[in-house]
């Protein structure tokens, strides 16, 4: 007989990281809930085979990033959970203080387990591990571009030396020949390193099928950390121990209504190109913001809000982006500074998200994980039920919001995610 609470607890260390792994979840076959924080009050789970904590403890002080992590452990085991997952990006995005190693040091010793495995890589997206090292496509992680990334400039792809930076513990490596002899092969190899006293174990995989092997290598672990690709595989492994029942249609929603709003405060490359592809498939169809106009006043978010009205009453979908490429984002920010240039972006697109959902929007895509964070916090969403897949990566939910009777669909997007024609294509693949 099935478990009868639920079966993966996972903690995100980030909100569209989060929605990453319950979309993984999902195509695996659970049926997923992505909650805001540690719940503060009961949460139903009685349809639920998997929960994701969504905590932005990515960039934060490492001791908030224990504490917080450690509290969504505790609210994951109160619900039942058999194993736990800590999720982190597939580009391993930390510095050498921390979070990742501080984290997993923390919640092992909490569960007084002995070791735990990190397995960052996500192949239909790109990321992959060999003999340790991070790869990008075909670039190793420190010529991705990531060795540029504003907080966390990932600038050695050695993940077994990067995570050895971040905890006093002894880091192992479980390489492709080690999974290639099958999951038996790889459990007896992480029982050896164990005896070594090695607790952190970096994964190798290449492609799904490292990552199947070394689902079934770890299944029974207390603890399981890394990116999306391991949650995908993981399912399947607690239907074989009996703990999971099969489901039809995991990824179930209920029908999608009102009116359809993009709004962008991601930078990435992906995103520029997305925005591009949305403003010439829909001409007129969106608003730029800009933060040097935002920070003199009303008017600008003012004039978005009346674009977006007409455009919505007009029942066609409407951008409202302050995505700039990055001379434009630099002189922002050499006028304004870094955080007030973000801050006056994600107050803006926040404000507009509230004010247009009341007003009937009840299909949001946002793009950008801060931008994401900003826009649900303002929303005052508290639990995202995971659909179906838009593109890897990015699936679409649903959330319940106070005063509203239909639930508003939401999908969160990472900057680097979606195919180019995302904001288009998300609108279609909705029932
Ligand atoms: N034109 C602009 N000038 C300056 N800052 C901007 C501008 N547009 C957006 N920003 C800020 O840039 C930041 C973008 O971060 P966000 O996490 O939302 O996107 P991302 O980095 O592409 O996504 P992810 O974290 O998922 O990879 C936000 O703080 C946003 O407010
Ligand atoms: O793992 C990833 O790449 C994403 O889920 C993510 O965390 C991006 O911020």
């Amino acid at each position: 007989m099935s478990h009868q609470g639920i079966v993966l607890g996972a903690i995100a260390d980030d909100f569209t990281g989060a929605t990453d792994l319950a979309n993984n979840l999902v195509r695996g076959g659970m049926r997923c809930l992505q909650v805001i924080g540690v719940p503060q009050e009961a949460v139903d789970l009685h349809d639920v085979d998997a929960v994701v904590v969504a905590l932005k403890s990515r960039s934060c002080p490492v001791q908030d990033a224990v504490t917080d992590s450690l509290a969504a452990l505790e609210w994951l085991r109160d619900q039942g959970a058999l194993q736990l997952f800590f999720k982190y990006c597939s580009t391993f995005d930390s510095t050498d203080e921390g979070n990742i190693g501080p984290v997993a040091d923390a919640l092992l010793e909490r569960l007084q387990a002995d070791q735990t495995v990190m397995a960052p890589a996500f192949p239909i997206n790109g990321r992959t591990v060999y003999q340790g090292h991070l790869f990008v496509g075909d670039r190793l992680l420190n010529d991705s571009g990531m060795q540029h990334h504003p907080l966390n400039p990932m600038q050695d792809a050695d993940l077994v030396r990067v995570l050895s930076r971040q905890t006093l513990h002894s880091v192992g490596l479980a390489n492709r020949a080690v999974l290639a002899k099958g999951a038996e092969a790889a459990r007896a190899h992480l029982s050896t390193l164990a005896e070594q006293g090695v607790r952190h174990v970096i994964c190798d995989s290449l492609d799904e099928q490292d990552l199947d092997v070394l689902a079934e290598a770890t299944a029974k672990m207390a603890l399981v950390t890394g990116g999306s690709g391991l949650g995908q595989a993981l399912p399947a492994q607690y239907r074989a121990l009996g703990w999971l029942e099969s489901v039809a249609e995991p990824g179930r929603l209920a029908s999608a209504a009102g009116g359809a709003l993009v709004l962008s405060g991601s930078c990435s490359r992906a995103t520029l190109a997305q925005v591009a592809d949305f403003l010439a498939k829909h001409p007129g169809g969106g608003f730029a913001l800009d933060p040097l106009a935002l920070a003199e006043g009303e008017h600008q978010k003012d004039q978005a809000l009346a674009f977006a009205r007409q455009r919505l009453a007009d029942s066609v979908p409407v951008l409202l982006y302050a995505s700039a490429d990055p001379e434009k984002v630099k002189s922002a920010q050499a006028s304004l500074g870094v955080e007030r240039a973000g801050c006056l972006v994600e107050a803006a697109l926040s404000q507009l998200a509230v004010t247009l959902v009341n007003e009937g929007v009840g299909r949001l895509l946002v793009a950008g994980g801060e931008t994401s964070g900003a826009v649900v916090s303002a929303l005052g969403v508290t639990t995202l039920r995971i659909g179906e897949q838009i593109d890897p990566g990015v699936p679409w939910t649903q959330a319940p919001l106070a005063g509203r009777e239909a639930p508003l669909s939401l999908a969160l997007k990472s900057g680097n995610f979606g195919g180019v024609d995302f904001f288009t294509r998300a609108f279609e693949v909705l029932a």
